[in-house]
């Protein structure tokens, strides 16, 4: 009956998490999967998040089905982080906010209603991207091509190319975008960048599809969520995937939403029947549990405040993590440019290591990459920051 079926050949990220949990090297670093580790090497429990929790737990109740647009006061909270609570398109209603599971269900979901209502377009991705970005969006039946984004030879970003792009494509393309922090290469556009790409998004009639998964890894969660804001200002109708994974540490909690910036209430209300009709078909509702607590952290002014300080400290570490890597890297091998780690955001690097170098890393140092050479910068810590200069320096050489 399965003769047929192929077998699997492991997922670039998340099957190297296996490799290394089975790695019994007492020096191991896992740089490979996007999560962010505390400088003792440990998966976080915010301070917020745990406080949250616990006073849930003394409202143990019964646990029926959400509905499949998820919690109402979730899906505000979710609007209000990404728009700014007095965001004109918050307050006049026209944003369609679905609660999903995880950034990644955001992202399904999205895409099973775009092919099922926008049947004849294509999706644009970045040069790279996330690497299930393409499987999603090529799951749900769209040709997936390349927009020029990351430029190899300067660390950078092809942006002229980017827009130039831009400029060729039918309407109705979908441009899948990262808000900040881009996943792998750590480039993202600038705020002057944005303002000359959102004209040509408009006036190209391009459908962009906007997936913030590291709201406050940036600069913080108003600077990070500059380009939904920029676009909603814009009058641009656009999805937005979100994901409070990383930024509430609830990997396992999958806590995400899908928001539709629409043109006006009405419309907001057609888009969203059909995104619960997604959704139905797909998991017919999403979790409790996690989404529980974001609310209540979101919602609580002095949960908020704590939760937004934790957020800054763990801004702050990658961003003392990339100074030191820098500084050893530069130690070791004054003679190459490793200035990529300080100009590069949020969680990732892209350190143009060869898959060859990658694999040297993993076999002769254990430090884990992706292959692509894309390092998460969370797994570095003060204990481990030198090994890892040393270990690059030795396959650099
Ligand atoms: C850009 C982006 N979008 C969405 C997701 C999914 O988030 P979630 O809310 O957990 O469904 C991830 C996860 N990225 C990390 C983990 C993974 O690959 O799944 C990573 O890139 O390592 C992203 O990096």
């Amino acid at each position: 009956m399965f003769e047929h079926i192929p077998a699997y050949p492991g997922d670039p990220i998340l099957s190297l998490m296996e490799d290394f949990q089975r790695d019994t090297r007492p020096n191991k670093v896992s740089l490979s999967i996007g999560i962010y580790f505390d400088d003792d090497g440990r998966l976080p429990v915010m301070k917020a998040v745990r406080t949250a929790e616990t006073a849930l737990l003394q409202e143990i109740g019964p646990r029926s089905y959400l509905p499949m647009e998820g919690m109402a006061d979730y899906r505000a909270a979710v609007q209000k982080l990404a728009f700014g609570p007095t965001h004109e398109a918050v307050t006049s209603g026209r944003i369609a906010t679905i609660q999903t599971i995880g950034g990644s269900g955001g992202l399904k979901v999205g895409g099973d209603f775009l092919k099922r209502y926008f049947s004849d377009s294509q999706v644009w991705v970045s040069d790279p991207t996330w690497e299930n970005h393409r499987a999603m969006f090529e799951g749900a039946g769209f040709p997936v091509n390349l927009y020029p984004y990351y430029d190899a030879a300067t660390g950078g970003l092809r942006f002229e190319e980017m827009l130039a792009t831009f400029k060729t494509l039918p309407a109705r393309s979908i441009v899948l975008m990262h808000a900040s922090c881009h996943n792998p290469t750590g480039v993202d556009l600038s705020q002057d960048q944005w303002k000359q790409l959102i004209p040509v998004i408009a006036e190209r009639g391009l459908i962009p599809y906007v997936d913030m998964a590291y709201q406050g890894f940036g600069d913080g969660l108003v600077e990070d969520a500059f380009a939904p804001r920029a676009l909603a200002d814009a009058g641009v109708r656009f999805f937005l995937a979100n994901s409070f994974s990383k930024s509430f540490s609830l990997y396992g909690e999958r806590c995400g939403g899908l928001s539709v910036v629409c043109g006006s209430a009405e419309e907001a209300g057609r888009v969203l029947g059909q995104l619960k009709s997604a959704v139905r078909a797909n998991y017919s509702s999403p979790p409790t549990h996690g989404p529980r607590i974001v609310t209540r952290v979101l919602s609580t002014p002095e949960l908020y405040a704590q939760w937004d300080a934790e957020l800054a400290e763990m801004r702050g570490r990658i961003k003392a993590m990339r100074e030191a890597l820098h500084a050893s890297l530069a130690e070791r091998l004054p003679g190459r440019d490793f200035g990529y780690f300080l100009t590069q955001r949020g969680m990732f690097s892209y350190t143009g290591l060869t898959p060859e170098q990658v694999d040297r890393l993993r076999e002769e140092h254990a430090v884990y990459l992706v292959r692509s050479g894309r390092m998460c910068i969370a797994g570095l810590s003060t204990r481990n920051v030198a090994y890892v200069a040393q270990a690059m320096a030795a396959v650099l050489d």
